[in-house]
């Protein structure tokens, strides 16, 4: 089993618009991935190499810096969006069983005035580089929703509606920009890796990844690994559109091992958590009763306390 690769083109970000049977072609290439691995690779999206490789190259610059000029940006620093800002190594754990995951994070989730952005000159630009790749990244997740909908044989803007206020406080969608340093083995505890086995929590996720290392769970339950396609998005369907289409789409679990002994190489990539309105009610959309409605908001707020132990 492979992760499916799906051309974009036809509905990138370049193009105005697609015609019906292009839109009907390229739904049912999205349906037969989501529905079968819950991963799709798409060529061709609009969003290039060079933009992710600008915020990568921003976002390293942060992470090398000392500790001291970070905390200042740390995450739960931010009243109005508790989910902004740094994240340290060992904070988080995706696995919960696990150590904590070795990495550090940066999550660009609010764009309200107060917030405070890193400025120093050794991150020049940061702000706006950030500020720009989110909205790139919510016009390609509202098309790749519009798509999906029209995939399920849904009205198209059944997903939209509830993806409003994507950019807002009233929206957790999240851009995470991440760091995993060089691992010393000999300091790694039992069981630590880079990111422990999870499944997303939101609508869909973007992932752009600078190499490779991510793994993916089959439907038969093995992991396999997953190459890295220059200049295509990876997309995966995450936990509460798995309920939203009473387990249709499928949400799979996904972690980033260890390098190998001897490999000090870093690792970064980008993770766009799309996550619907905090006051969208979430109702199975075959009209089941698989799962009780749930307001976006709801669901975060259960989530995140589950990997944060609490926080
Ligand atoms: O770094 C990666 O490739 C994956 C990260 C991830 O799955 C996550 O942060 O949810
Ligand atoms: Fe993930």
């Amino acid at each position: 089993m492979s992760i499916p690769v799906v051309d974009f083109s036809v509905y990138s970000l370049n193009k105005e618009d697609a015609t019906d049977e292009q839109l009907r072609t390229l739904s049912e290439e999205l349906k037969k991935a989501f529905s079968q691995v819950g991963f799709v690779f798409l060529e061709n999206s609009g969003i290039t190499q060079e933009e992710v490789e600008r915020v990568m190259d921003i976002s390293k610059k942060f992470f090398l810096q000392p500790e001291e000029e970070k905390k200042p940006f740390s995450r739960k620093s931010f009243p109005n969006n508790p989910n902004h800002g740094w994240v340290s190594m060992e904070t988080e754990r995706l696995n919960p069983s696990r150590p904590g995951d070795l990495k550090e994070a940066f999550n660009t989730a609010s764009f309200h005035p107060d917030i405070k952005w890193p400025s120093s000159d050794a991150v020049r630009g940061f702000q706006e580089i950030q500020v720009s790749f989110f909205q790139r990244c919510k016009e390609l997740s509202l098309r790749v929703l519009r798509v999906m909908a029209q995939s399920l044989g849904l009205d198209p803007d059944v997903f939209l509606r509830a993806h409003r206020f994507i950019g807002t406080d009233e929206n957790g969608t999240t851009l995470r920009s991440l760091y995993y340093p060089p691992v010393r083995r000999e300091s790694a505890k039992e069981g630590q890796l880079r990111c422990g086995e999870h499944s997303d929590y939101g609508s869909i996720t973007l992932l752009f990844q600078g190499s490779d290392g991510l793994q993916v769970c089959t439907l038969t339950g093995e992991f396999i690994s997953v190459p890295t396609i220059p200049g295509a998005v990876l997309v995966n369907i995450a936990d509460l559109m798995q309920r939203w289409t009473s387990d249709y789409l499928v949400s799979v679990r996904h972690r980033v091992l260890l390098p190998p002994v001897g490999d000090s190489s870093t690792r970064q990539s980008l993770a766009y958590f799309v996550q619907p309105d905090d006051e969208a009610l979430i109702t199975c959309c075959d009209g089941s009763n698989k799962y009780p409605p749930i307001t976006g908001g709801d669901y975060l707020m259960q989530r995140f306390s589950e990997s944060y132990g609490n926080s």
